[in-house]
């Protein structure tokens, strides 16, 4: 499958102004995230990279509305996000999935309270259970199902809805290594399909590099932006091509670094959780 780095950049999507954010306390809480600013082109796939506790999780929190900066702004389409919006799908690590629903009905939910017609409803679902292969599992409930095709039936259910940005919070992370790779595939060939603007958080330095159009590195806390680089290997991408290792030596570089920080603190008996 040949896959062009060609997304649809040149319109603005997602913009983040100055954004901080302190649990707790302005004097004494946790600074989880410093002075972000960040521009999202339409189109885009930005992985966001870093050790546990860089405030990866908060600011995709923030973009999606489920958790708002303390001071600075965040525009969607030069709209302030103030609450979840349609526009802005999320998938969690955790899947979130209904589990007294069948997969047909878990991808449907969505559309359902929307109030889409039934035969409309139908026809989307149909689609998107083709598209992640899931058609034979249609009738099984999320407990009968793998990891894998759990998560697929989370990303279905947020396609449903066919938002035009997509957050993804660590979706892959509980998966083995070659249904996470087949995983990673899909998304990206869903990304290319359906032109989605993607925020994608994980830790793995591999899997940012694989799938990125763009890695943010976070520094451990207060989070800041370390590094925000483009990824113009080709795809698709070869995890063991020169190209791709180089890149990972240098990523690998400055994640430590922040590791390194987040260790420290954790010997210190630090505040971290
Ligand atoms: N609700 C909260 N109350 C207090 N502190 C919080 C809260 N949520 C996050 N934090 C703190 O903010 C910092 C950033 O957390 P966040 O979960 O965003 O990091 P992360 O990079 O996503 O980490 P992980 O990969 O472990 O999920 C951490 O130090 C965390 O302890």
């Amino acid at each position: 499958m040949e896959m062009s780095m060609t997304s649809v950049a040149g319109t603005h999507e997602i913009k983040v102004l100055g954004v901080n954010k302190v649990f707790g306390d302005a004097e004494t809480g946790v600074v989880a995230l410093k002075d972000i600013d960040l521009t999202i082109q339409h189109g885009e796939f930005v992985c966001l990279l870093g050790p546990s506790g860089c405030g990866k999780s908060t600011l995709l929190n923030a973009v999606a509305g489920f958790s708002l900066p303390s001071t600075g702004d965040i525009l969607v389409k030069d709209v302030s996000v103030t609450k979840p919006g349609p526009d802005r799908g999320m998938v969690f690590q955790e899947y979130a999935l209904f589990p007294w629903m069948d997969v047909a009905k878990n991808i449907g939910f969505g559309l359902e309270i929307k109030g889409t017609p039934q035969a409309e409803r139908e026809a989307i679902v149909e689609r998107l259970m083709q598209k992640l292969g899931l058609s034979d599992f249609r009738n099984r409930f999320p407990k009968d199902l793998s990891g894998g095709m759990r998560q697929r039936v989370a990303i279905a259910r947020v396609l449903a809805l066919d938002p035009p940005i997509m957050l993804m919070d660590e979706p892959f992370g509980a998966l083995d290594a070659l249904t996470r790779r087949s995983l990673q595939d899909e998304l990206l060939r869903i990304w290319e399909e359906e032109r989605k603007t993607i925020i994608f958080v994980t830790h793995s330095i591999e899997e940012a590099i694989y799938l990125g159009s763009r890695v943010v590195v976070l520094t451990y806390r207060p989070g800041t932006v370390k590094t925000d680089i483009t990824i113009d290997i080709p795809r698709p991408r070869d995890t063991s091509s020169a190209a791709f290792n180089d890149m990972k030596r240098k990523l690998g570089a400055l994640v430590m670094e922040e590791h390194q920080r987040f260790s420290e603190d954790e010997r210190r008996g630090g505040t971290f959780d």
